[in-house]
């Protein structure tokens, strides 16, 4: 759908895309994640086609964004950081204004911006002036001009920056239910944002990408493997012996533990199996009391301060 091959921006001697690689599948929303600076709302309009790339090139459906870029936008609906929203019309008059623009056929444009105001619940604000409504409404018709002509690609800049957090859950729900139908990109410093709803990650940081994957599998690969920590009642080698039946057990490492007459391990695990049952079991069963279980893969937050980690990244942090 997206293929972005070595993409370079420069300004001046600053790199702000350092030879990006990566490309976008039908039908899923990935996520675009990193801290401010890190190259994301460059990297978008590039692909949008607003901006244009030093190096490089963009496939959007097979046509190269600067060689055809009609044919490329066609494809994509964006919603930048600031929508270019004009305060003195009405939604209405914006959206049909905004359907000229995009050279949507006259016998469709009423039922198209009927459709998005439907998806983008703006119904009951068609006749509102864009100056006179909230935020969250504001960006309801920035994401409603977006959909418009029915793109296949949405691009979608921070775009719960600036909501409080009812508006906050509306807008990703909304997010949510495009992904039924488009390829949803989605940029963000919010992480929470990105694992809620997405289903692919990209992080991105000082223009380079740092990782690509989905929200679980990168927690799992930042850990190097899936482990537990547990706290077991009773001596070390029964112990040892009691879980010697379960099976998928890499390594069992010991620890000296704070609690009298208890082990600490740490559990390590083959793959991604959860085995929480089977040792509940074993150990049940030999009569060792298990004081704590804890799964210890990464948060995507930590994976995301681990890849990034610099001093400018810390300050973020309280953003997350
Ligand atoms: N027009 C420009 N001229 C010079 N430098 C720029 C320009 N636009 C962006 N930059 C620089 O390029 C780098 C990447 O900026 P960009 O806006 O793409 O980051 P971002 O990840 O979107 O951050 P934010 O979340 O703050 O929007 C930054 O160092 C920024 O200062």
């Amino acid at each position: 759908m997206i293929e972005v091959r070595n993409l370079v921006k420069k300004y001046g001697n600053h790199v702000a895309v350092d030879h990006l690689d990566f490309t976008v599948e039908k039908g899923k929303i990935y996520g675009f994640l990193g801290p401010n600076g890190a190259g994301k709302s460059t990297t978008m309009n590039m692909i949008t086609g607003y901006i244009a790339s030093t190096e490089g090139e963009i496939l959007i459906d097979g046509h190269n964004i600067l060689e055809e870029p009609e044919k490329a936008k066609k494809c994509i609906g964006y919603l930048p950081e600031l929508p270019p929203l004009y305060q003195d019309m009405t939604v209405m008059e914006y959206l049909k204004f905004v359907a000229e623009l995009k050279s949507i056929p006259k016998a469709e444009i009423e039922k198209n911006i009927s459709e998005v105001m439907s998806t983008t619940k703006l119904d009951e604000m068609k006749n509102r002036l864009i100056k006179n409504l909230s935020k969250g409404y504001k960006q309801r018709v920035g994401l409603a001009q977006a959909l418009l002509g029915y793109p296949e690609i949405i691009i979608l800049d921070e775009p719960t920056v600036g909501l409080d957090p009812k508006q906050i859950i509306e807008i990703r729900d909304l997010i949510k239910s495009l992904g039924e139908k488009h390829t949803v990109i989605l940029s963000s410093h919010i992480l929470s944002e990105v694992s809620a709803v997405c289903d692919y990650v990209l992080i991105i940081d000082h223009g380079r990408l740092v990782a690509s994957d989905s929200p679980e599998n990168l927690s799992k690969v930042m850990t190097g493997a899936n482990s537990l920590e547990l706290t077991v009642k009773g001596p070390e080698e029964e112990i040892r012996k009691a879980l010697d039946v379960v099976e998928n057990i890499e390594e069992l490492i010991y620890h000296e533990s704070m609690v009298e007459n208890a082990c600490d391990f740490t559990v390590k695990i083959a793959g991604d199996r959860d085995v929480r049952e089977n040792i509940f079991f074993a150990l049940a069963e030999a009569k060792y009391p298990i004081l704590k279980m804890q799964s210890t893969n990464m948060t995507l937050e930590e994976v995301f301060l681990k890849l990034t980690d610099s001093g400018e990244e810390k300050e973020d942090a309280g953003n997350l």
